[in-house]
Protein backbone atom coordinates (compact mmCIF):
# COMPACT_ATOMS: atom_id res chain seq x y z
CA UNK A 1 0.00 0.00 0.00
CA UNK A 2 0.80 3.20 -0.88
CA UNK A 3 0.13 5.96 2.20
CA UNK A 4 0.75 9.67 2.67
CA UNK A 5 0.64 10.68 6.05
CA UNK A 6 0.39 14.69 7.14
CA UNK A 7 2.57 14.72 4.36
CA UNK A 8 3.84 18.12 3.78
CA UNK A 9 6.74 20.30 1.33
CA UNK A 10 7.00 23.56 1.85
CA UNK A 11 9.53 25.17 0.04
CA UNK A 12 10.57 28.78 2.16
CA UNK A 13 7.40 30.36 3.17
CA UNK A 14 5.37 28.51 -0.16
CA UNK A 15 3.59 25.19 1.12
CA UNK A 16 3.19 23.19 -2.79
CA UNK A 17 1.82 20.09 -0.50
CA UNK A 18 0.23 20.47 3.03
CA UNK A 19 -0.91 17.86 5.16
CA UNK A 20 -1.72 14.99 2.79
CA UNK A 21 -3.55 12.18 3.68
CA UNK A 22 -4.22 9.22 1.17
CA UNK A 23 -3.69 6.01 1.09
CA UNK A 24 -3.66 3.29 -2.59
CA UNK A 25 -3.86 -0.66 -2.27
CA UNK A 26 -2.68 -2.89 -4.46
CA UNK A 27 -5.16 -3.19 -7.63
CA UNK A 28 -6.36 0.61 -7.41
CA UNK A 29 -5.52 3.46 -10.08
CA UNK A 30 -5.51 6.43 -7.92
CA UNK A 31 -6.10 9.63 -10.73
CA UNK A 32 -4.97 12.82 -8.94
CA UNK A 33 -5.86 16.34 -10.42
CA UNK A 34 -5.44 19.87 -10.19
CA UNK A 35 -4.48 22.92 -11.61
CA UNK A 36 -1.01 23.57 -12.58
CA UNK A 37 1.08 24.27 -9.29
CA UNK A 38 -1.63 22.34 -7.25
CA UNK A 39 1.13 20.18 -5.74
CA UNK A 40 0.69 16.98 -7.92
CA UNK A 41 4.28 16.00 -8.62
CA UNK A 42 5.52 17.30 -5.58
CA UNK A 43 3.18 14.43 -4.29
CA UNK A 44 5.32 11.86 -6.54
CA UNK A 45 8.48 13.01 -6.15
CA UNK A 46 8.33 12.92 -2.46
CA UNK A 47 7.13 9.07 -3.23
CA UNK A 48 9.90 8.54 -5.69
CA UNK A 49 12.22 9.94 -2.78
CA UNK A 50 13.41 12.70 -5.17
CA UNK A 51 12.52 15.55 -2.54
CA UNK A 52 12.64 15.07 0.87
CA UNK A 53 9.38 16.11 2.91
CA UNK A 54 9.31 18.79 5.12
CA UNK A 55 6.97 16.99 7.71
CA UNK A 56 5.20 14.03 7.69
CA UNK A 57 5.56 10.44 5.78
CA UNK A 58 5.36 8.92 2.63
CA UNK A 59 5.37 4.83 3.18
CA UNK A 60 5.78 2.55 0.51
CA UNK A 61 4.65 -1.01 2.45
CA UNK A 62 5.12 0.47 5.74
CA UNK A 63 8.39 1.56 4.85
CA UNK A 64 8.71 4.99 5.20
CA UNK A 65 10.20 6.94 2.19
CA UNK A 66 13.86 8.80 2.54
CA UNK A 67 15.48 10.07 -0.01
CA UNK A 68 17.91 7.61 -1.86
CA UNK A 69 16.47 5.09 0.10
CA UNK A 70 16.59 2.03 -2.01
CA UNK A 71 14.28 0.04 -0.38
CA UNK A 72 11.32 1.88 -1.58
CA UNK A 73 12.62 2.94 -5.07
CA UNK A 74 13.37 -1.07 -5.37
CA UNK A 75 9.24 -1.00 -5.42
CA UNK A 76 8.27 1.86 -7.49
CA UNK A 77 8.74 2.55 -10.97
CA UNK A 78 8.12 5.92 -12.53
CA UNK A 79 6.57 6.85 -16.00
CA UNK A 80 7.06 10.73 -16.25
CA UNK A 81 5.04 12.60 -19.47
CA UNK A 82 8.37 11.74 -21.40
CA UNK A 83 9.78 8.98 -21.40
CA UNK A 84 13.61 9.90 -21.39
CA UNK A 85 15.40 7.23 -23.81
CA UNK A 86 18.42 6.18 -25.68
CA UNK A 87 17.64 7.40 -29.48
CA UNK A 88 20.59 5.81 -30.94
CA UNK A 89 19.42 2.33 -29.25
CA UNK A 90 16.33 0.17 -30.18
CA UNK A 91 13.88 -0.61 -27.95
CA UNK A 92 14.93 -4.00 -27.06
CA UNK A 93 18.31 -2.47 -26.16
CA UNK A 94 17.16 0.28 -24.30
CA UNK A 95 14.92 -2.29 -22.15
CA UNK A 96 17.63 -4.36 -21.36
CA UNK A 97 19.58 -1.34 -20.19
CA UNK A 98 17.36 -0.04 -17.88
CA UNK A 99 16.87 -3.25 -16.75
CA UNK A 100 20.45 -3.98 -15.86
CA UNK A 101 20.46 -0.45 -14.18
CA UNK A 102 17.82 -1.70 -11.90
CA UNK A 103 19.07 -4.86 -11.16
CA UNK A 104 17.71 -7.48 -13.90
CA UNK A 105 19.40 -9.36 -16.55
CA UNK A 106 16.88 -10.45 -18.74
CA UNK A 107 17.40 -12.70 -21.70
CA UNK A 108 16.44 -11.70 -25.44
CA UNK A 109 13.08 -13.46 -25.45
CA UNK A 110 12.40 -12.19 -21.92
CA UNK A 111 12.81 -8.95 -22.99
CA UNK A 112 10.38 -9.20 -25.95
CA UNK A 113 7.78 -10.37 -23.75
CA UNK A 114 7.87 -7.23 -21.56
CA UNK A 115 7.39 -4.89 -24.31
CA UNK A 116 4.64 -7.18 -26.34
CA UNK A 117 3.27 -6.91 -22.62
CA UNK A 118 3.49 -3.38 -22.74
CA UNK A 119 1.42 -3.06 -25.95
CA UNK A 120 4.68 -2.49 -28.65
CA UNK A 121 4.22 -3.97 -31.87
CA UNK A 122 6.82 -6.08 -32.47
CA UNK A 123 8.07 -5.19 -35.90
CA UNK A 124 9.64 -1.55 -33.44
CA UNK A 125 11.47 -3.69 -31.49
CA UNK A 126 14.67 -3.53 -33.18
CA UNK A 127 14.10 0.08 -34.66
CA UNK A 128 15.88 2.89 -33.03
CA UNK A 129 14.17 4.85 -30.33
CA UNK A 130 14.84 8.28 -32.40
CA UNK A 131 12.02 6.48 -35.03
CA UNK A 132 9.55 6.06 -32.21
CA UNK A 133 6.49 8.18 -31.66
CA UNK A 134 5.33 9.63 -28.18
CA UNK A 135 3.43 6.48 -27.69
CA UNK A 136 5.68 3.70 -28.35
CA UNK A 137 8.02 5.51 -26.14
CA UNK A 138 5.67 5.30 -23.46
CA UNK A 139 5.01 1.62 -24.04
CA UNK A 140 8.76 1.39 -23.92
CA UNK A 141 8.64 2.92 -20.59
CA UNK A 142 5.48 0.55 -19.47
CA UNK A 143 7.84 -2.68 -20.11
CA UNK A 144 10.79 -1.22 -18.11
CA UNK A 145 8.15 -0.61 -15.53
CA UNK A 146 7.19 -4.20 -15.84
CA UNK A 147 10.94 -5.40 -15.94
CA UNK A 148 11.54 -3.47 -12.91
CA UNK A 149 9.15 -5.75 -11.05
CA UNK A 150 7.48 -2.75 -9.33
CA UNK A 151 3.90 -3.21 -7.36
CA UNK A 152 3.55 0.31 -7.36
CA UNK A 153 3.71 2.56 -10.59
CA UNK A 154 3.75 6.55 -11.03
CA UNK A 155 2.81 8.36 -13.85
CA UNK A 156 2.70 12.12 -14.39
CA UNK A 157 0.71 13.48 -17.07
CA UNK A 158 1.16 9.64 -18.72
CA UNK A 159 -1.68 10.07 -21.77
CA UNK A 160 -0.78 14.60 -22.73
CA UNK A 161 -0.66 14.29 -26.23
CA UNK A 162 -1.10 10.65 -27.03
CA UNK A 163 -3.87 10.00 -29.73
CA UNK A 164 -7.52 8.40 -28.89
CA UNK A 165 -6.09 5.06 -30.10
CA UNK A 166 -3.01 5.37 -28.26
CA UNK A 167 -4.70 6.43 -25.29
CA UNK A 168 -7.14 3.56 -25.54
CA UNK A 169 -4.36 1.80 -25.92
CA UNK A 170 -2.54 3.04 -23.05
CA UNK A 171 -5.42 2.20 -20.79
CA UNK A 172 -6.12 -1.48 -21.43
CA UNK A 173 -2.77 -1.78 -20.12
CA UNK A 174 -3.27 0.44 -17.23
CA UNK A 175 -6.28 -1.96 -16.17
CA UNK A 176 -4.55 -5.07 -17.10
CA UNK A 177 -1.90 -4.03 -14.39
CA UNK A 178 -3.86 -3.19 -12.14
CA UNK A 179 -5.59 -6.71 -12.43
CA UNK A 180 -2.57 -8.05 -11.67
CA UNK A 181 -2.24 -6.35 -8.41
CA UNK A 182 -0.10 -3.54 -9.31
CA UNK A 183 -0.71 -0.05 -7.79
CA UNK A 184 -1.37 2.74 -10.18
CA UNK A 185 -0.78 6.21 -9.10
CA UNK A 186 -1.60 8.67 -12.07
CA UNK A 187 -1.44 12.52 -11.82
CA UNK A 188 -3.32 13.70 -15.03
CA UNK A 189 -5.47 17.09 -16.08
CA UNK A 190 -7.46 14.97 -18.35
CA UNK A 191 -10.91 14.16 -16.75
CA UNK A 192 -12.85 12.27 -19.02
CA UNK A 193 -8.90 9.48 -18.29
CA UNK A 194 -9.70 9.98 -14.49
CA UNK A 195 -13.01 8.38 -14.63
CA UNK A 196 -12.44 6.28 -17.30
CA UNK A 197 -9.38 4.41 -16.42
CA UNK A 198 -9.26 5.30 -12.45
CA UNK A 199 -10.60 3.29 -9.20
CA UNK A 200 -10.40 6.19 -7.73
CA UNK A 201 -9.64 10.08 -8.05
CA UNK A 202 -8.26 12.83 -5.88
CA UNK A 203 -8.75 16.70 -6.56
CA UNK A 204 -6.16 18.64 -5.06
CA UNK A 205 -6.23 22.19 -4.81
CA UNK A 206 -2.95 24.99 -3.80
CA UNK A 207 -1.23 21.73 -1.83
CA UNK A 208 -4.29 20.32 -0.32
CA UNK A 209 -6.24 17.56 -1.10
CA UNK A 210 -9.82 18.82 -1.17
CA UNK A 211 -11.67 15.60 -2.57
CA UNK A 212 -11.12 11.52 -2.73
CA UNK A 213 -13.88 9.34 -3.95
CA UNK A 214 -13.99 5.98 -6.12
CA UNK A 215 -15.09 6.36 -9.57
CA UNK A 216 -18.48 3.90 -9.64
CA UNK A 217 -20.95 6.05 -10.24
CA UNK A 218 -19.80 8.92 -11.72
CA UNK A 219 -19.73 9.70 -15.19
CA UNK A 220 -17.23 12.55 -16.62
CA UNK A 221 -20.04 15.43 -16.96
CA UNK A 222 -20.30 15.04 -13.50
CA UNK A 223 -16.88 14.60 -12.78
CA UNK A 224 -15.92 17.96 -14.46
CA UNK A 225 -18.81 19.56 -12.75
CA UNK A 226 -17.36 18.18 -9.26
CA UNK A 227 -13.92 19.47 -10.01
CA UNK A 228 -14.42 22.58 -11.38
CA UNK A 229 -16.80 23.51 -8.32
CA UNK A 230 -13.51 22.04 -6.28
CA UNK A 231 -10.86 24.09 -7.26
N1 LIG B 1 11.87 23.32 -6.50
C1 LIG B 1 10.88 24.16 -6.23
N2 LIG B 1 11.13 25.33 -5.64
C2 LIG B 1 10.12 26.18 -5.33
N3 LIG B 1 8.83 25.94 -5.57
C3 LIG B 1 8.53 24.78 -6.15
C4 LIG B 1 9.52 23.82 -6.51
N4 LIG B 1 8.90 22.75 -7.07
C5 LIG B 1 7.59 23.03 -7.07
N5 LIG B 1 7.36 24.23 -6.52
C6 LIG B 1 6.04 24.86 -6.33
O1 LIG B 1 5.21 23.93 -5.68
C7 LIG B 1 3.87 24.05 -6.15
C8 LIG B 1 3.38 22.69 -6.61
O2 LIG B 1 4.07 22.33 -7.81
P1 LIG B 1 3.81 20.94 -8.57
O3 LIG B 1 4.86 20.84 -9.62
O4 LIG B 1 3.72 19.87 -7.57
O5 LIG B 1 2.39 21.20 -9.22
P2 LIG B 1 1.56 20.27 -10.22
O6 LIG B 1 0.23 20.07 -9.62
O7 LIG B 1 2.34 19.06 -10.57
O8 LIG B 1 1.44 21.22 -11.49
P3 LIG B 1 1.39 20.86 -13.07
O9 LIG B 1 0.00 20.38 -13.35
O10 LIG B 1 1.67 22.19 -13.71
O11 LIG B 1 2.44 19.84 -13.35
C9 LIG B 1 3.90 25.11 -7.24
O12 LIG B 1 3.48 26.34 -6.68
C10 LIG B 1 5.36 25.18 -7.64
O13 LIG B 1 5.71 26.46 -8.11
Amino acid sequence: MLKAVNLTKTYGKHEALRQLNLSVDKGEIFCLLGQNGAGKTTTINLFLGLIEATSGEALVDGIAVQPNNNKTTQMIAYIPEVVQLYGNLSGVENLNFFSRLAGYKYDHTTLTDFLSKAGLQENAFHNKLSSYSKGMRQKVGIAIALAKNADYIFMDEPISGLDPKATLEFTKICRELSAEGKAIFMATHDIFNAVNVGTKIGIMKEGELVHTSDTKGINATELQDLYLKTI
